[in-house]
Protein backbone atom coordinates (compact mmCIF):
# COMPACT_ATOMS: atom_id res chain seq x y z
CA UNK A 1 0.00 0.00 0.00
CA UNK A 2 1.13 3.79 -0.98
CA UNK A 3 1.55 5.79 1.96
CA UNK A 4 3.43 8.80 0.47
CA UNK A 5 3.09 9.74 -3.05
CA UNK A 6 5.35 12.72 -4.71
CA UNK A 7 4.03 13.58 -7.52
CA UNK A 8 6.81 15.62 -9.97
CA UNK A 9 7.48 18.20 -7.32
CA UNK A 10 9.97 21.50 -7.85
CA UNK A 11 10.85 23.80 -5.33
CA UNK A 12 12.38 26.89 -5.96
CA UNK A 13 13.38 29.97 -2.96
CA UNK A 14 13.39 33.04 -5.06
CA UNK A 15 15.63 32.32 -8.05
CA UNK A 16 17.60 28.77 -6.76
CA UNK A 17 15.56 25.73 -8.32
CA UNK A 18 16.22 23.26 -5.17
CA UNK A 19 14.52 20.82 -6.24
CA UNK A 20 13.75 19.61 -9.95
CA UNK A 21 10.76 17.71 -11.10
CA UNK A 22 10.94 14.45 -7.53
CA UNK A 23 9.00 11.58 -8.42
CA UNK A 24 9.04 8.83 -5.45
CA UNK A 25 6.46 6.93 -4.36
CA UNK A 26 6.84 5.39 -0.26
CA UNK A 27 5.46 1.86 0.54
CA UNK A 28 3.48 0.86 3.91
CA UNK A 29 5.76 -1.25 5.75
CA UNK A 30 9.47 -0.14 4.39
CA UNK A 31 12.16 1.92 5.99
CA UNK A 32 13.55 4.69 3.64
CA UNK A 33 17.31 6.47 3.74
CA UNK A 34 17.41 9.75 2.06
CA UNK A 35 20.66 10.63 1.21
CA UNK A 36 22.38 13.46 -0.26
CA UNK A 37 25.13 16.01 0.84
CA UNK A 38 24.60 19.37 2.32
CA UNK A 39 22.02 21.62 0.66
CA UNK A 40 20.73 18.49 -1.66
CA UNK A 41 16.96 19.50 -0.77
CA UNK A 42 16.57 16.47 1.49
CA UNK A 43 14.43 18.74 4.59
CA UNK A 44 12.70 20.95 1.70
CA UNK A 45 11.68 17.32 0.17
CA UNK A 46 10.19 16.60 3.97
CA UNK A 47 8.69 19.41 4.86
CA UNK A 48 6.71 19.75 1.29
CA UNK A 49 5.72 15.76 2.15
CA UNK A 50 4.63 17.71 5.74
CA UNK A 51 2.78 20.14 3.86
CA UNK A 52 5.08 23.15 6.08
CA UNK A 53 6.21 24.09 2.27
CA UNK A 54 4.23 24.37 -0.51
CA UNK A 55 5.86 23.17 -3.17
CA UNK A 56 6.53 25.82 -6.62
CA UNK A 57 4.72 23.26 -8.72
CA UNK A 58 3.99 19.13 -8.09
CA UNK A 59 1.65 17.52 -5.94
CA UNK A 60 2.08 15.35 -2.94
CA UNK A 61 -0.23 12.57 -1.32
CA UNK A 62 -0.02 11.12 1.98
CA UNK A 63 -2.18 8.45 2.90
CA UNK A 64 -4.14 9.49 -0.04
CA UNK A 65 -4.70 12.67 1.09
CA UNK A 66 -3.40 16.33 0.78
CA UNK A 67 -0.98 16.67 3.84
CA UNK A 68 -2.77 20.37 4.63
CA UNK A 69 -6.00 18.37 4.47
CA UNK A 70 -6.02 15.78 7.29
CA UNK A 71 -3.09 13.94 5.63
CA UNK A 72 -0.93 13.99 8.81
CA UNK A 73 -2.81 12.51 11.58
CA UNK A 74 -0.68 9.59 12.21
CA UNK A 75 2.35 11.39 10.90
CA UNK A 76 5.58 11.72 13.49
CA UNK A 77 7.96 14.62 12.63
CA UNK A 78 11.36 14.49 13.90
CA UNK A 79 12.78 17.92 12.75
CA UNK A 80 16.54 18.60 12.51
CA UNK A 81 16.50 21.65 14.34
CA UNK A 82 15.65 20.48 18.02
CA UNK A 83 11.99 21.31 19.20
CA UNK A 84 10.26 21.30 22.58
CA UNK A 85 10.23 23.38 25.15
CA UNK A 86 13.15 24.40 26.45
CA UNK A 87 11.77 26.71 29.45
CA UNK A 88 10.29 23.07 30.69
CA UNK A 89 11.48 20.32 32.29
CA UNK A 90 11.73 16.69 30.64
CA UNK A 91 8.63 15.35 32.73
CA UNK A 92 6.41 18.22 31.64
CA UNK A 93 7.92 18.53 27.84
CA UNK A 94 6.71 14.00 27.31
CA UNK A 95 3.41 15.44 29.23
CA UNK A 96 2.21 18.47 26.79
CA UNK A 97 3.58 16.89 24.07
CA UNK A 98 1.12 13.99 24.75
CA UNK A 99 -1.43 16.34 25.36
CA UNK A 100 -1.26 18.24 22.12
CA UNK A 101 -1.73 14.81 20.33
CA UNK A 102 -5.07 13.77 22.67
CA UNK A 103 -2.28 11.12 24.05
CA UNK A 104 -3.50 10.92 28.25
CA UNK A 105 -0.49 9.46 29.81
CA UNK A 106 -0.12 8.45 33.59
CA UNK A 107 2.77 9.47 35.37
CA UNK A 108 4.62 6.22 35.71
CA UNK A 109 4.07 6.26 32.00
CA UNK A 110 5.89 9.12 31.34
CA UNK A 111 8.66 7.98 33.63
CA UNK A 112 8.83 4.60 32.12
CA UNK A 113 9.20 6.82 28.50
CA UNK A 114 12.06 9.29 29.94
CA UNK A 115 13.61 5.53 31.04
CA UNK A 116 13.54 4.64 27.70
CA UNK A 117 15.63 7.36 26.32
CA UNK A 118 17.78 7.04 29.84
CA UNK A 119 16.41 10.71 30.81
CA UNK A 120 14.44 9.31 33.73
CA UNK A 121 17.65 10.78 36.04
CA UNK A 122 17.28 14.17 34.68
CA UNK A 123 13.20 14.50 34.28
CA UNK A 124 13.13 17.45 36.69
CA UNK A 125 15.94 19.41 34.70
CA UNK A 126 14.79 21.87 32.46
CA UNK A 127 15.53 21.27 28.45
CA UNK A 128 17.73 24.37 27.85
CA UNK A 129 20.00 23.05 30.16
CA UNK A 130 20.52 19.43 28.29
CA UNK A 131 23.28 18.49 25.95
CA UNK A 132 22.67 18.18 22.37
CA UNK A 133 22.51 14.26 22.66
CA UNK A 134 19.90 14.40 25.66
CA UNK A 135 17.69 17.36 23.53
CA UNK A 136 18.00 14.62 20.50
CA UNK A 137 16.70 11.79 22.97
CA UNK A 138 13.70 13.23 24.16
CA UNK A 139 12.82 14.32 20.45
CA UNK A 140 13.20 10.56 19.50
CA UNK A 141 10.92 9.67 22.75
CA UNK A 142 8.32 12.73 21.03
CA UNK A 143 8.76 10.23 17.82
CA UNK A 144 8.23 6.85 18.85
CA UNK A 145 7.14 7.10 22.67
CA UNK A 146 3.69 9.09 22.42
CA UNK A 147 0.68 7.48 20.40
CA UNK A 148 0.29 4.85 17.64
CA UNK A 149 1.85 6.58 14.20
CA UNK A 150 1.72 5.06 10.95
CA UNK A 151 4.29 7.32 9.26
CA UNK A 152 7.75 8.26 10.72
CA UNK A 153 9.66 11.22 9.14
CA UNK A 154 12.73 11.92 10.95
CA UNK A 155 15.48 14.24 9.86
CA UNK A 156 18.68 13.85 11.02
CA UNK A 157 17.50 11.64 13.91
CA UNK A 158 21.00 10.65 15.21
CA UNK A 159 22.58 13.70 14.96
CA UNK A 160 24.06 14.49 18.29
CA UNK A 161 23.37 11.31 19.98
CA UNK A 162 26.59 8.99 21.16
CA UNK A 163 26.56 5.20 19.84
CA UNK A 164 24.15 4.20 22.94
CA UNK A 165 21.97 6.67 21.86
CA UNK A 166 22.41 5.15 17.97
CA UNK A 167 21.95 1.55 18.95
CA UNK A 168 18.69 2.62 21.11
CA UNK A 169 17.56 4.70 17.43
CA UNK A 170 18.52 1.34 15.72
CA UNK A 171 16.44 -1.25 18.21
CA UNK A 172 13.67 1.32 17.95
CA UNK A 173 13.89 1.20 14.09
CA UNK A 174 13.44 -2.30 13.99
CA UNK A 175 10.98 -2.44 16.41
CA UNK A 176 8.20 -0.49 14.57
CA UNK A 177 9.37 -1.94 11.50
CA UNK A 178 8.08 -5.62 12.62
CA UNK A 179 4.69 -4.12 12.94
CA UNK A 180 4.33 -4.20 9.40
CA UNK A 181 1.98 -1.53 9.26
CA UNK A 182 4.47 1.51 9.45
CA UNK A 183 6.46 3.61 6.95
CA UNK A 184 9.97 4.97 7.96
CA UNK A 185 11.31 8.34 6.46
CA UNK A 186 14.84 8.57 7.35
CA UNK A 187 17.35 11.72 5.93
CA UNK A 188 20.89 11.51 7.53
CA UNK A 189 24.43 11.43 6.63
CA UNK A 190 24.76 8.41 8.82
CA UNK A 191 25.06 5.79 5.81
CA UNK A 192 27.31 3.57 7.76
CA UNK A 193 25.56 3.44 10.82
CA UNK A 194 21.70 3.07 9.32
CA UNK A 195 22.62 0.67 6.74
CA UNK A 196 21.41 -2.36 8.31
CA UNK A 197 17.91 -1.27 9.09
CA UNK A 198 17.26 0.66 5.93
CA UNK A 199 15.27 -1.33 3.07
CA UNK A 200 16.05 1.06 0.04
CA UNK A 201 17.95 4.62 -0.41
CA UNK A 202 17.37 7.31 -2.33
CA UNK A 203 20.15 9.37 -3.28
CA UNK A 204 19.01 13.01 -3.61
CA UNK A 205 21.95 15.29 -5.81
CA UNK A 206 21.67 19.12 -6.32
CA UNK A 207 17.60 18.89 -6.01
CA UNK A 208 17.42 15.48 -8.23
CA UNK A 209 16.98 11.74 -7.37
CA UNK A 210 20.30 10.36 -8.63
CA UNK A 211 19.48 6.76 -7.61
CA UNK A 212 16.91 4.66 -5.77
CA UNK A 213 17.58 1.28 -4.79
CA UNK A 214 16.94 -1.91 -3.02
CA UNK A 215 19.28 -2.10 0.19
CA UNK A 216 19.50 -5.90 -1.16
CA UNK A 217 19.99 -5.31 -4.53
CA UNK A 218 23.50 -4.01 -3.31
CA UNK A 219 24.47 -7.43 -1.98
CA UNK A 220 23.69 -9.31 -5.10
CA UNK A 221 26.31 -7.69 -7.24
CA UNK A 222 28.92 -9.78 -8.12
CA UNK A 223 32.13 -7.09 -8.64
CA UNK A 224 35.91 -7.60 -8.21
CA UNK A 225 38.01 -4.74 -6.76
CA UNK A 226 41.39 -4.43 -8.82
CA UNK A 227 44.26 -2.89 -7.49
CA UNK A 228 47.41 -2.96 -10.25
CA UNK A 229 50.37 -2.01 -10.46
CA UNK A 230 51.46 1.64 -11.56
CA UNK A 231 53.31 0.36 -14.77
CA UNK A 232 49.90 -2.11 -15.85
CA UNK A 233 47.06 0.48 -15.94
CA UNK A 234 47.09 0.84 -19.59
CA UNK A 235 47.31 -2.94 -20.25
CA UNK A 236 44.85 -3.18 -17.47
CA UNK A 237 42.23 -1.09 -19.11
CA UNK A 238 42.67 -2.19 -22.65
CA UNK A 239 42.09 -5.62 -21.16
CA UNK A 240 38.76 -4.59 -19.51
CA UNK A 241 38.20 -2.88 -22.99
CA UNK A 242 38.60 -5.99 -24.93
CA UNK A 243 36.46 -8.47 -22.75
CA UNK A 244 33.89 -5.37 -22.64
CA UNK A 245 33.27 -5.29 -18.86
CA UNK A 246 32.06 -2.58 -17.26
CA UNK A 247 34.54 -0.87 -14.98
CA UNK A 248 34.84 2.39 -12.89
CA UNK A 249 38.38 3.93 -12.51
CA UNK A 250 38.27 5.17 -8.22
CA UNK A 251 42.20 5.94 -8.58
CA UNK A 252 44.95 5.85 -10.71
CA UNK A 253 45.53 1.98 -10.33
CA UNK A 254 42.33 0.79 -8.72
CA UNK A 255 39.12 -0.81 -10.69
CA UNK A 256 36.09 -1.73 -9.54
CA UNK A 257 35.12 -4.86 -12.72
CA UNK A 258 31.41 -5.99 -13.05
CA UNK A 259 32.05 -9.44 -13.80
CA UNK A 260 29.96 -10.18 -16.86
CA UNK A 261 29.31 -13.09 -18.53
CA UNK A 262 31.59 -15.34 -16.46
CA UNK A 263 34.65 -14.55 -17.79
CA UNK A 264 37.71 -15.47 -15.90
CA UNK A 265 39.17 -12.20 -14.96
CA UNK A 266 41.78 -13.12 -13.22
CA UNK A 267 43.02 -16.15 -15.41
CA UNK A 268 43.02 -13.29 -18.30
CA UNK A 269 45.44 -10.83 -16.14
CA UNK A 270 47.69 -14.02 -15.85
CA UNK A 271 47.94 -14.95 -19.48
CA UNK A 272 48.28 -11.35 -19.99
CA UNK A 273 50.79 -11.02 -17.58
CA UNK A 274 49.89 -7.93 -15.83
CA UNK A 275 51.16 -7.70 -12.45
CA UNK A 276 48.39 -7.19 -9.60
CA UNK A 277 48.53 -5.83 -6.01
CA UNK A 278 45.37 -6.81 -5.40
CA UNK A 279 42.38 -8.46 -6.53
CA UNK A 280 38.87 -9.21 -4.26
CA UNK A 281 35.59 -9.30 -4.38
CA UNK A 282 34.04 -6.14 -3.93
CA UNK A 283 31.00 -5.52 -1.82
CA UNK A 284 28.97 -2.59 -3.10
CA UNK A 285 27.74 0.58 0.10
CA UNK A 286 26.25 2.67 0.28
CA UNK A 287 28.51 5.05 0.58
CA UNK A 288 30.42 3.54 -2.24
CA UNK A 289 26.80 4.55 -4.47
CA UNK A 290 26.50 8.02 -3.02
CA UNK A 291 30.53 8.53 -3.84
CA UNK A 292 30.38 7.49 -7.37
CA UNK A 293 26.32 9.19 -8.19
CA UNK A 294 27.40 12.13 -6.61
CA UNK A 295 30.84 13.11 -7.82
CA UNK A 296 30.82 16.17 -9.70
N1 LIG B 1 13.42 28.89 3.53
C1 LIG B 1 14.43 28.92 2.66
N2 LIG B 1 14.72 30.03 1.97
C2 LIG B 1 15.71 30.08 1.07
N3 LIG B 1 16.50 29.03 0.78
C3 LIG B 1 16.26 27.89 1.44
C4 LIG B 1 15.22 27.77 2.42
N4 LIG B 1 15.22 26.51 2.89
C5 LIG B 1 16.22 25.87 2.26
N5 LIG B 1 16.84 26.69 1.39
C6 LIG B 1 17.95 26.33 0.50
O1 LIG B 1 17.58 25.17 -0.20
C7 LIG B 1 18.71 24.31 -0.38
C8 LIG B 1 18.35 22.94 0.13
O2 LIG B 1 18.22 23.00 1.54
P1 LIG B 1 17.80 21.74 2.42
O3 LIG B 1 17.72 22.21 3.83
O4 LIG B 1 16.60 21.11 1.83
O5 LIG B 1 19.06 20.80 2.19
P2 LIG B 1 19.45 19.43 2.92
O6 LIG B 1 19.67 18.43 1.86
O7 LIG B 1 18.44 19.10 3.96
O8 LIG B 1 20.84 19.84 3.57
P3 LIG B 1 21.51 19.44 4.99
O9 LIG B 1 22.05 18.06 4.83
O10 LIG B 1 22.61 20.45 5.09
O11 LIG B 1 20.48 19.56 6.06
C9 LIG B 1 19.87 24.98 0.31
O12 LIG B 1 20.62 25.68 -0.64
C10 LIG B 1 19.20 25.96 1.27
O13 LIG B 1 20.00 27.08 1.49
Amino acid sequence: MTTVCVNNIFKCFGNKEVLKGINIVFEEGKVYGLFGKNGAGKSTLLKIILGLLLPTQGSVSVFGKNPRDGGLKEVSYLSENLAGYFDLNAYDNIDIIAKMQGVKLRKEEIFKILESVNLKEVASKKVKDFSLGMKRRLQLAFAFCIGDKKLFILDEPTNGLDIEGVFWFKEKIKEVKEKKDKTIIISTHAFEELENVIDEFIIIHKGEIKKKSDVCDLEIKNKKFVKVSNKDTEKFTKLVDLLKLNYTRVANTEFIVEENEKINLLEQIVVNGIKLQRFETYRETIKSVFKAVTKE
